[in-house]
């Protein structure tokens, strides 16, 4: 049995409204680590309004689980760093609320400005101020984890407590080497994360996920790259 067989629903529905949508996509980009990858999952291109509720839905419902589960604990604010995390946080708090008015309809949404503004309200922060609040961060994909690293240092310097991180996609990729060599193991950016904060971070979907829900949807070549992207840069945890 496959691994998208063996998704929840919603993790299937959320994959399958990827694929449909055109947010996943293979071919040859540049990530933020400066690496060349076969694949990317662009949140941006969750641009429609049925696309938006289908992120939505699947963040929600991660969160929901995770909160039943006790895997997370309680948050007040959730933040989404810029720019690709900003809708991402509007409309799952909105979403939230819809599926449980009663336990979220008070969450408030916060993202971060990459340049900070020097005049009218000023400052880097726009939404619910972060002083004292418990700060659930939610983005679109852990690669590298400097983006996250970015959002926690600006989260923290408001005054807010991270409490989680949440993101659609995990790659499942290895810190890159301080001496630039890839072939060496290391661990993965998600569980450096982990280990460093002390929090919970869980993704919708992973690569694996990816590789195997895509079977038969993408061209065998763009697969065997995929896989052979997996192989040189899968984290050794
Ligand atoms: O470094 P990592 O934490 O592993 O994540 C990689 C991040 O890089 C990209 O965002 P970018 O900072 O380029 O901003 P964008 O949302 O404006 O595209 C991407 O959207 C991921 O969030
Ligand atoms: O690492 C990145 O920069 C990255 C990877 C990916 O799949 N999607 C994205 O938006 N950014």
């Amino acid at each position: 049995m496959s691994t998208t067989q063996q998704l929840s629903p919603y993790k299937a529905e959320f994959l399958k409204a990827s694929i449909n949508g055109g947010v996943l996509k293979f071919g040859s980009f540049e990530l933020k680590s400066k690496r060349i990858s076969p694949y990317f999952f662009n949140a941006g291109d969750f641009y429609r309004a049925d696309l938006l509720r289908a992120i939505s839905t699947a963040y929600a419902k991660a969160i929901i689980e995770a909160r039943e589960s006790k895997a997370l604990g309680e948050f007040d604010v959730i933040f989404g760093p810029a720019y690709k995390g900003i809708p991402l946080a509007t409309a799952t708090i909105d979403k939230l609320a819809q599926l449980d008015e009663a336990t979220y309809g008070q969450i408030c949404y916060s993202f971060d400005r990459k340049e900070a503004k020097d005049h009218g309200e000023g400052g880097n922060i726009v939404g619910a101020p972060l002083k004292g609040k418990r700060v659930l961060v939610v983005d679109d994909v852990v690669t590298a984890g400097t983006a996250k690293r970015e959002a926690i240092a600006k989260i923290q310097a408001e005054g807010g407590i991270v409490v989680g991180i949440v993101v659609a996609l995990d790659r499942m990729e290895k810190l890159p080497s301080p001496d630039g060599d890839d072939s060496k193991p290391m661990h993965s950016a998600m569980g450096e994360l982990r280990r460093e904060y002390g929090i919970p971070i869980f993704a919708i979907l992973t690569l694996d996920n990816i590789i195997d829900g895509t079977r038969g949807l993408a061209s065998d070549e763009d697969i065997k790259k995929t896989e052979e992207y997996r192989t040189k840069y899968k984290a050794s945890d």
